[in-house]
């Protein structure tokens, strides 16, 4: 890279580590200036544990979502990532699928192989799509089976403290009631603590039916990241972060919490804009 251009980088970091605070308990959020900055971050975020990842295990196991976060992932295809990522070592999960056909507009596997994975040197034995052909049920217990003989295989890493797998990164998105993968607001699927991944056939979301990881999984990761835009998130986001007493415990995106693993949110201004902290104002 040119002299300028590193000057120029280093700068935009130095401001970007102003606005953003390490934030206690809740992880640590990264605060962007635009979109383009978000997704640059977040390309750099996904590289440098992939890279991490497979010095330590030779692999990297990671689960998608879906939503706008497939977008804010596109910089992985452009240089220099599309070059340096070792792909060969990647295996792709997704943290919660619609139970619909995987070429279905609705599909979360159709937005990632369209958006991302095509445009990936990315193994196709390594990507661990839900078994499209069956109900919901079968399709969480058939994919919690899969999951289950990559453990044994340590493709996927295992929980010290739970047992659960130990993806090395979870990454989620977050609608405005909270929810995160399928694990939407005031549902019993929050309880779930036996099952890796479970159904839900009455999600407030259309489409109705889903497979999603639970929480054990989910704070059993190594790495979660939780990436969030727009104004529409921002009560849910201070909900999720903010220190606001009893009544945000029932929000999803607050059950986040990795219990020996890392969470990083990824804000944008208007998603940042409810957080009730001094260093985020301008
Ligand atoms: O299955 C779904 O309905 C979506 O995948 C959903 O869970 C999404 O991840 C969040 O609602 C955030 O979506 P946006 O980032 O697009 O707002």
């Amino acid at each position: 890279m040119h002299v300028e251009a590193h000057k120029k980088r280093a700068v935009k970091l130095i401001e970007r580590m102003a606005l953003s605070g390490a934030c206690n308990h809740r992880g640590e959020v990264r605060l962007h200036e635009s979109l383009d900055e978000l997704s640059t971050d977040l390309a750099d975020y996904i590289a440098e544990l992939s890279e991490a990842s497979v010095k330590e295990r030779g692999v990297f196991a990671i689960a998608l979502s879906g939503g706008s976060l497939v977008g804010l992932m596109r910089k992985l295809c452009d240089a220099p990532f599309n070059k340096t990522v070792d792909w060969a070592k990647w295996y792709i999960f997704w943290a919660d699928e619609r139970v619909v056909a995987k070429n279905h507009a609705d599909s979360n596997y159709k937005l990632a192989k369209d958006g991302l994975l095509s445009k990936m040197p990315i193994i196709p034995s390594h990507v661990h799509s839900i078994n499209d052909s069956m109900t919901a049920e079968e399709a969480a217990n058939d994919y919690e089976f899969v999951i289950r003989q990559l453990v044994k295989t340590r493709v996927v890493s295992v929980s010290e403290i739970s047992d659960c797998p130990k993806f090395d990164l979870i990454l989620l998105g977050m609608g405005p009631d909270g929810h995160v993968a399928s694990l939407f607001p005031n549902h019993s699927v929050l309880n779930e603590r036996d099952e890796w991944v479970t159904f839900i056939t009455d999600s407030s979301k259309p489409p109705p039916e889903r497979i999603t990881f639970t929480l054990p999984v989910i704070n059993s990761a190594s790495n979660v990241a939780v990436v969030v835009t727009g104004d529409s998130k921002a009560e849910a986001v201070h909900l999720a972060i903010d220190d606001v007493g009893p009544d945000s415990l029932s929000l999803p995106a607050r059950m986040v919490q990795p219990m020996k693993g890392k969470l990083v949110w990824f804000l944008d201004k208007p998603a940042a804009s409810k957080l009730d902290r001094s260093q985020f104002s301008e």
